[in-house]
């Protein structure tokens, strides 16, 4: 976890600042985001948690790039970002592999679109591959695919541009208890590896303390960061950690916060 003074002296390697989102429903103006202003910096993995409905994809899909702000900005390393980018990778609940593609394919699909030489994509295709422990099924399709798989290569496809933040709605929200919490641990690990800057949305308080550096809780129409918890646990996490006093003292900070 950067240190405060390390992280002062970092500049945010993404910044959402004044944000807000309307939507017109039925003729009335809803609004979905109030002012939100949040800074990651390099290396860190940040949750936002918060009840359905508050507006945590809307946020979010405003960072890819995939919606636009009805007021506010997004900025990758000081740039403001006008639309969707190579610099942002997104992992999102729903299996988004491409049914007709191999699992090598289905991570080489952004680098195709980049026109990178071939023999560059093999061997980066490879690379993260292997970093998901899917080496054996570069070939496969995805219906053959465990869903926790599925997302391990949704993953890989994620980083194989690149990108300098990874954005990840959900990703576990779809898998069984037992698939989630493997996942959960094999996303550690991967970041320990790779230290990619994370944002992550979930609606799991236990799955946020056990991956962040830091939570931002999130309130309910309009949405706003009500709360910013600092996780300062240890960096190297294992599964037992969540039954730790610590752990669990925190688990009951975000909770509160949320029902409040
Ligand atoms: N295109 C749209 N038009 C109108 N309203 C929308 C649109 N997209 C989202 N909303 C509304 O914005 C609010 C926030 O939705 P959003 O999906 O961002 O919440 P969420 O916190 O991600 O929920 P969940 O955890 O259930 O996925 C909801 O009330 C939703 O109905």
């Amino acid at each position: 976890m950067p240190d405060v003074a390390a992280k002062s002296a970092a500049l945010p390697k993404l910044e959402v600042c004044q944000v807000s989102k309307s939507y017109r429903v039925q003729g009335k103006l809803l609004q979905v985001l109030d002012e939100i202003n949040l800074e990651i910096f390099p290396r860190e993995f940040v949750c936002l948690v918060g009840a359905s409905g508050c507006g945590k994809s809307t946020l979010l899909n405003i960072v890819a790039g995939l919606v636009p702000p009805s007021s506010g900005e997004v900025r990758v390393d000081g740039q403001v970002v006008p639309g969707p980018g190579a610099d942002r990778g997104m992992v999102f609940q729903s299996y988004t592999l491409y049914p007709w593609l191999t699992v090598a394919q289905n991570v080489a699909f952004g680098l195709q679109l980049q026109n990178m030489p071939k023999a560059q994509q093999q061997e980066r295709v490879a690379y993260y591959l292997h970093t998901v422990g899917l080496t054996q099924f570069a070939g496969a399709y995805p219906k053959q695919l465990s869903g926790g798989m599925k997302q391990r290569v949704a993953i890989a496809r994620a980083l194989a541009t690149k990108p300098e933040v990874l954005l990840m709605d959900e990703p576990f929200g779809a898998l069984d208890a037992q698939t989630k919490e493997q996942m959960q641990q094999f996303l550690q690990d991967l970041w320990q590896q790779t230290h990619i800057t994370v944002l992550m949305i979930t609606h799991d308080v236990e799955e946020a303390i056990y991956l962040s550096q830091r939570v931002h809780v999130m309130s309910s129409r309009p949405g706003r960061l009500k709360q910013e918890v600092p996780i300062d646990l240890p960096e190297q996490r294992d599964l037992d950690l969540k039954l730790s006093p610590e752990f669990l003292s925190l688990k009951r900070e975000i909770l509160h916060s949320l029902r409040e």
